[in-house]
């Protein structure tokens, strides 16, 4: 079944290229030619450094918002250090969303500060600036509050600030937002995110960019492994 989308796909333009960048010298990214979006729910997942966070970035600056995070209204920057790759992608996109928010862990701070100096009413904050929050308590709060469906939302690690229980709390809301006309598009490491049926997970780990099952991710693998044989592991990775 064919859904629209508000970004289906993405196409690089490696001839608009005036000078090299980091990202030229990473794998996952320089064959990179297009991606589609074919499903409500795409996950980024690889190994650190693999380059979700680059190209995330580089779709969130070319749909209008800001670098650092926001939603397409947001207009700060601390320091401009986002990557040209942002001027060579031609976004395929479905109607306008209504709604959109670009989430990064990183960055978040300043987003907070910038919530707190525009003084905007925080009812859509949880009610409280999100300084006086604890890290999860004021992501969960954003994404609870500020979050209104029909909207694009590109989410960057959003599990390093939540607790397991928390993640689950993200995920349902997620789900939600998802049947409420939603697309995402998120970096993440979580295998409990990861867990969300029906959706696309590409992974950065090769040359190129490829679709991969739930049961193929290391976050999955891993975690497993570590659950299910923890002491023999453990053993193992201190005779090393
Ligand atoms: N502004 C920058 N200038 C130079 N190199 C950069 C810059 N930003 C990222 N890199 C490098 O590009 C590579 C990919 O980084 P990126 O943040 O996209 O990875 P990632 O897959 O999101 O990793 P992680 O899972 O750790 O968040 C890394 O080697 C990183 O050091």
């Amino acid at each position: 079944m064919h859904i629209d989308n508000y970004i289906n796909s993405i196409k690089i333009n490696w001839n608009k290229q005036e000078y090299k960048d980091y990202y030229n010298d990473i794998s996952s990214l320089k064959n990179l030619n297009n991606l589609d979006f074919k499903k409500k729910i795409t996950f980024f997942v690889g190994e650190n450094g693999s380059g979700k966070s680059t190209l995330l970035e580089a779709i969130a600056v070319n749909y209008g918002f800001n670098p650092e995070g926001g939603s397409i209204n947001y207009n700060f920057s601390t320091k401009s250090t986002h990557s040209s790759l942002s001027d060579l992608l031609l976004l395929s996109k479905g109607i306008r969303a209504k709604d959109g928010f670009f989430l990064r862990a990183e960055g978040f701070y300043n987003m907070a500060s910038y919530v707190d100096d525009i003084g905007v009413n925080l009812n859509g904050y949880g009610g409280r600036s999100l300084h006086e929050q604890s890290h999860g308590e004021s992501f969960l709060a954003l994404i609870n509050n500020r979050f209104r469906g029909n909207g694009l939302y590109l989410l960057d690690e959003p599990e390093a600030a939540l607790s397991p229980q928390r993640q689950l709390s993200l995920l349902i809301k997620i789900n939600e937002l998802v049947n409420n006309n939603s697309q995402f598009i998120i970096a993440t490491h979580s295998p409990i995110l990861l867990g969300i049926d029906d959706a696309c997970i590409y992974s950065f780990d090769s040359e190129t960019i490829n679709q991969i099952t739930y049961e193929e991710t290391e976050s999955y693998n891993i975690t497993k492994l570590f659950i299910e044989n923890r002491k023999l592991l453990l053993k193992k990775l201190y005779s090393n």
